[in-house]
């Protein structure tokens, strides 16, 4: 028994009784079980404090935790002699029995005072629920992203001339040339005790037999190593909220093309990275160790601040693992896989991750659209990942925000995670839903659907904090390039700046507005802004929700005329909003289809579009899109989802007469 336990075997049953009601109290005492002794011979009141805080960690964590024997929760004085430390294991044992889950020996160290060692508990398999990591693999060109992927979900080595990449590929030109242009997918389950559940024989259609046997599924999101798809890279890296990093590196070319590029990505997003380096049996050695020095350097480089780690045994593994949330640690792996070597210690410490998103299960729901499909028999399906709370079935949820940065509200019809039928999803967990009642073309990426309860409001205008990695020249106002932002990806323009202009490593408070249509954004998003090789990386300040008014583009809106009635309509918007002035609507319905407004229209007209075009410096903007080059005598500027019947021509004359500047 613990001696610094103050309660004894002796105490009586009522105050067992009394232990348990302050059990459920809001604030449980913990103090008489933080010794190193406690798990010894706990008491009856002990045995059940420990397993709540068992369930209270597992919980927190999704389900497992890490369990220290011998060491009291100080950490000073540690170590159990032998006895003592296995009846400390067998009461683990029990503990995690009573809980439903598993007990792992992970490492066990000899410590000052004899036996230290730390325990995986699980919760054993539930065949609805599982925990998920994201893992984004980066890295440049061969550097056998997709080879690994094969070689780890399907068991199988590789022959060193693309024979295991052949699984992953999702397009026939991928398998032709053997180079990723596509975000690609694949998990790899593991089961209570950390087996892997994966079969070699396993398809895309056994997803669900895995994931039903699984307690944790890691999901790898396969990029594209190419600077051409780069794009998609980035969409990856910010869309598919990834937990982790995995950087690979060819052991033969070292740091090469787009590695970088990629590192650098994953430090902007603040995503934890590890480094495999593979085809360690084709290098000679002096390379090797050329190009891992060289890794070393710009790891803890200024730039990075890292502090790498070579992981060459299972303690190494335990420990990388438990240190890694960190951020500053970064774990090294050598494998091949074609050899096979040390791909067990690269499994093991995927079996460790834990995920970065637990515990925001009582936040509203908010969930990211990153791909829209059109399942025949189903309908409409967007695929993305539920950011924060917990969305069930049959939850009704605001879904936007269309071209007029309306949300409208749209039932959760059936849920799936990994092409499993589920009930619910939670923060941290990718899905998919079927949504009744909407086409394909009215959803887009980037889209999101959150609780009603946050009321959610799009965008055109936000501001930022900016950080310029890179320019050949300098960045001023009105400058365009493409900001990507969770799943949102869309060109932006530069309004206004703290400084007149940027250079590389510059720093600045800037104001961006978007080309196309508005956006949901929330305070303190990792941003991305970036055309060709110029690049920016920072921070959301601020939305400015109340510049929705207007900005919209020539295309009619879908969404708008299904979903009017019920959609939401921005309660910040300007006074002069199109949607709710009812001189501009007149002279829109005015004659039927035709446009004729008086000169006071004219003005109201002219105040709502004033700050499309005196901003604008997109041509297409003005000019509308190619549908309307096209049929330019017809060409219509929508206004709330309705389109004036004016030709496009006599809008600007009578913008002109409003002295308005249009741009051709
Ligand atoms: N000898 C050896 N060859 C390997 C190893 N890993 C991958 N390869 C080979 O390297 C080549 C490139 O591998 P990929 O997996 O296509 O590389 P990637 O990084 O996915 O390339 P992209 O998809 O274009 O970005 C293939 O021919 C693989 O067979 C390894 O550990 N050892």
């Amino acid at each position: 028994m613990s001696g610094s336990s103050p309660l004894t075997q002796e105490d009586d049953s009522s105050a067992v009784i009394n232990e348990f009601q302050r059990l459920h109290s809001p604030k449980v005492d913990y103090s008489s079980i933080c010794g190193k002794k406690v798990l010894v011979s706990p008491t009856e009141v002990q045995f059940e404090l420990l397993k709540k805080r068992l369930e209270e960690r597992t919980e927190d964590c999704r389900g497992e935790t890490i369990y220290e024997i011998g060491i009291g929760e100080d950490g000073s004085d540690n170590g159990l002699d032998e006895d003592e430390y296995r009846a400390s294991v067998a009461t683990l044992q029990s503990l995690a029995t009573t809980i439903d889950s598993d007990v792992v020996l992970l490492r066990q160290r000899k410590v000052e005072k004899g036996l230290a060692g730390q325990y995986l508990i699980r919760k054993r398999v539930d065949t609805s629920d599982f925990m998920e990591i994201r893992v984004a693999v980066v890295g440049n060109v061969d550097a056998g992203k997709s080879t690994l992927l094969g070689v780890l979900t399907h068991g199988e080595l590789d022959n060193g001339r693309g024979h295991a990449r052949q699984r992953l590929f999702r397009h026939k030109h991928e398998m032709e040339t053997g180079r990723t242009s596509s975000v690609g997918n694949d998990i790899l389950g593991f089961d209570s005790v950390g087996n892997v559940v994966n079969k070699p024989d396993h398809g895309t259609l056994d997803w669900v037999k895995i994931c039903e046997k699984s307690a944790k599924v890691i999901t790898f999101i396969d990029l594209a190593g190419h600077e051409r798809y780069l794009k998609t890279t980035v969409f990856g890296m910010t869309g598919h909220a990834p937990d982790f990093g995995m950087l690979m590196i060819g052991a033969n070319a070292g740091i090469v093309g787009m590695t970088k590029e990629h590192l650098g990505l994953a430090l902007a997003l603040s995503v934890p990275v590890f480094v495999v380096v593979t085809k360690i049996d084709m290098c000679p050695p002096n390379v090797l160790q050329d190009n891992l020095k060289l890794l070393f350097k710009i790891l803890k480089s200024q730039g990075c601040r890292k502090v790498p780690v070579m992981v060459k045994s299972p303690d190494d593994v335990v420990l990388s693992a438990t240190n890694f949330v960190s951020q500053r640690l970064c774990p090294i792996f050598q494998v091949s896989n074609v050899t096979g070597e040390n791909l067990e210690l690269l499994k093991m410490f995927l079996n460790l991750l834990t995920t970065r998103m637990a515990g925001q299960d009582n936040l509203p729901a908010e969930f990211q659209i990153d791909d829209t499909y059109s399942v025949p028999g189903v309908g409409t399906v967007v695929s993305g990942t539920c950011l924060q709370g917990l969305i069930k079935l049959n939850d009704t949820l605001m879904l936007g925000p269309d071209a007029l940065g309306n949300f409208i509200p749209i039932a959760v019809k059936s849920i799936h995670r990994k092409r499993m039928n589920v009930k619910e999803v939670r923060g941290g967990q990718t899905a998919s839903f079927a949504l009744k009642k909407i086409k394909r073309s009215q959803i887009r990426k980037g889209m999101v659907m959150v609780s009603p309860e946050l009321k959610p409001q799009a965008c055109w205008e936000f501001e930022g904090e900016i950080l310029v990695l890179h320019h050949p020249t300098t960045i001023s106002s009105r400058y365009q390039a493409m900001v990507h932002c969770g799943s949102i990806r869309q060109t932006a323009s530069i309004i206004n700046m703290s400084k007149d202009c940027l250079r590389t490593g510059d720093k600045a408070h800037v104001k961006f507005r978007f080309i196309k249509h508005p956006e949901y954004i929330r305070v303190g998003q990792r941003m991305v802004f970036r055309e060709g090789r110029t690049k920016a990386v920072g921070n959301v300040l601020k939305p400015i929700t109340n510049s929705v008014a207007l900005q919209h583009r020539s295309k009619p809106n879908k969404m708008q005329g299904r979903g009017q009635s019920h959609s939401q309509t921005n309660s910040n918007a300007e006074p002069q909003n199109q949607n709710q002035n009812p001189n501009v609507q007149a002279a829109i319905l005015k004659n039927g289809k035709q446009l004729q407004p008086t000169d006071i229209e004219i003005n109201e007209i002219k105040q709502s579009f004033d700050g499309v075009l005196e901003t604008c410096v997109d041509k297409r903007d003005i000019r509308g899109s190619k549908h309307q080059k096209r049929n330019s005598s017809h060409a219509a500027i929508p206004v709330s989802g309705l389109s004036m019947g004016s030709p496009l021509s006599d809008l600007q004359t009578q913008a002109n007469s409003s002295h308005i500047a249009v741009k051709k």
